[in-house]
């Protein structure tokens, strides 16, 4: 490993000092239908004068590449080569693409930085794109055990004979348009930027000595997009579309832990997609499918708080029960939940949704960002029964309780108190 790097400077450079001025970098007008006039995004940490932008790119990954480059095996300053790199399917440009109201989370212009910003990165620019589109095939037991039990039948396009369906998948990086994020959560720029500063320990002092510059590339999880179908028909609100929007639950997701439905609603939403799109000759609904999957791991709250809260749930007087879920919850965490779907419709408006035909999510909070941001929502399909696994009774329960969307009854304090879960065994 190259453990001499000449190039990190020897005396630190504050971004956040008023006298460095921003010469040489691009004025950004968010929400401008023209790339060259909205501006590109420059989060380069070498060359200073050029940045437009609070943070840096990659999201969490920025500390990596801050560790690679102490470590010595990342040149500072490294240049993606962007050959060969493009996007796979074309997405956009949308009308919601120029609302600087609707995407205040994600840099529309994100996944063709090459292209239109050419001149720019010709000039010695160091612009990155912030989104990624490519092609995959997704091979999940759950849809080769409907194929087995005859739900889904392979057509060659969407899903094939060996059970892997075909996928147009996004990368998301986060790029917050600040005075826009401030007014989704209806507090003040002011407010929101020495919030953002203090409880991240400082690590941000522009966020305060520099409200010149209102982008911010936050260090968060982003999204995952899978597309089951054309992605241009995500814009045509008459072709079907049947759309999940999941947050990250790891420990189901991937893992299997059944206190909760995460996976199951997962999968069986993903052979919705798969049928939504099939033609109607293979017993589909001649659509297109989406899934927007969120790392806001346990409500965003950390994997660390929801096993504390596990423990909590299960040790306490009585044991797990319905009615204590979101009570324990907020012992530990002091809120339920932390994920603010507020931001959440920014990926769907990028896609240019307009309507989302089949829902399939029982969330409340999610259906009200949905069709508050101005996309009507048909129905929306709850998880069946049968693949609810029987110690995230409690959870969905609790869920149900607390205004989720159901078609049988709403559980009361008593009926909740009788939904017991598992011990800690
Ligand atoms: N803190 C905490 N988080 C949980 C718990 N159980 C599940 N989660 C998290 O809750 C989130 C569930 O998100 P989704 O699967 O999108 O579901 P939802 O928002 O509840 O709504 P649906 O769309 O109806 O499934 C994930 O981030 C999980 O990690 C829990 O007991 N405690
Ligand atoms: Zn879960």
């Amino acid at each position: 490993m190259a453990r001499d790097v000449p190039s990190t400077p020897n005396h630190i450079r504050l971004t956040s000092h008023p006298g460095q001025g921003t010469t040489g970098a691009p004025a950004i007008q968010w929400g401008a239908a023209d790339p060259l006039l909205r501006g590109p995004i420059v989060g380069s940490t070498v060359n200073r004068s050029q940045r437009n932008v609070i943070g840096t790119h990659s999201g969490s990954y920025g500390v990596y590449r801050a560790l690679a480059v102490a470590a010595g095996s990342l040149e500072r300053g490294h240049r993606t080569d962007l050959t060969n790199t493009s996007p796979t399917d074309v997405i956009g440009p949308h009308p919601q693409w120029a609302d600087p109201h609707k995407i205040v989370s994600i840099d529309p212009w994100g996944a063709m930085v090459a292209r239109v910003y050419a001149d720019y990165i010709e000039q010695g620019y160091d612009i990155r794109p912030t989104l990624a589109v490519t092609r995959a095939h997704i091979d999940l037991p759950e849809i080769r055990q409907a194929m087995a039990f005859g739900r889904l039948k392979a057509d060659g396009e969407v899903l094939l004979e060996n059970g892997s369906a075909v996928v147009t998948k996004v990368a998301v990086e986060p790029v917050w348009w600040l005075p826009g994020v401030a007014e989704r959560f209806k507090v003040s720029e002011g407010e929101l930027r020495r919030t953002l500063f203090e409880e991240t320990g400082g690590m941000y002092p522009e966020l305060v000595t520099r409200s010149d510059i209102e982008v911010f590339l936050p260090p968060i999880g982003g999204q995952t997009i899978y597309i089951f179908g054309n992605p241009q028909d995500l814009a045509n609100p008459a072709v079907t579309l049947t759309a999940r929007v999941h947050d990250e639950c790891n420990g189901s997701d991937v893992f299997g832990s059944d206190i909760c439905t995460c996976r199951p609603y997962l999968t069986h939403a993903i052979e919705e997609c798969i049928a939504g799109a099939q033609s109607v000759a293979h017993g589909g609904r001649g659509g297109v499918g989406l899934i927007a999957y969120s790392r806001k791991e346990g409500r965003a709250l950390g994997e660390v708080t929801k096993f504390l809260v596990y423990n909590a749930r299960k040790r306490q007087v009585g044991g797990d029960s319905a009615d204590k879920y979101f009570l324990r919850t907020e012992c530990v965490a002091g809120v339920q939940d932390m994920r603010f779907q507020e931001l959440m419709p920014d990926v769907l408006h990028w896609l240019g949704i307009r309507k989302i035909h089949r829902l399939v999510s029982m969330s409340n909070d999610k259906y009200d960002a949905i069709t508050g941001s101005g996309i009507e929502v048909g129905e929306r399909v709850k998880i069946p029964d049968s693949l609810v696994p029987a110690d995230a009774r409690v959870e969905i329960e609790a869920k149900i309780a607390a205004g989720y969307f159901t078609d049988g009854s709403v559980p009361d304090e008593a009926q909740l108190a009788a939904v017991k879960g598992r011990g800690l065994s």
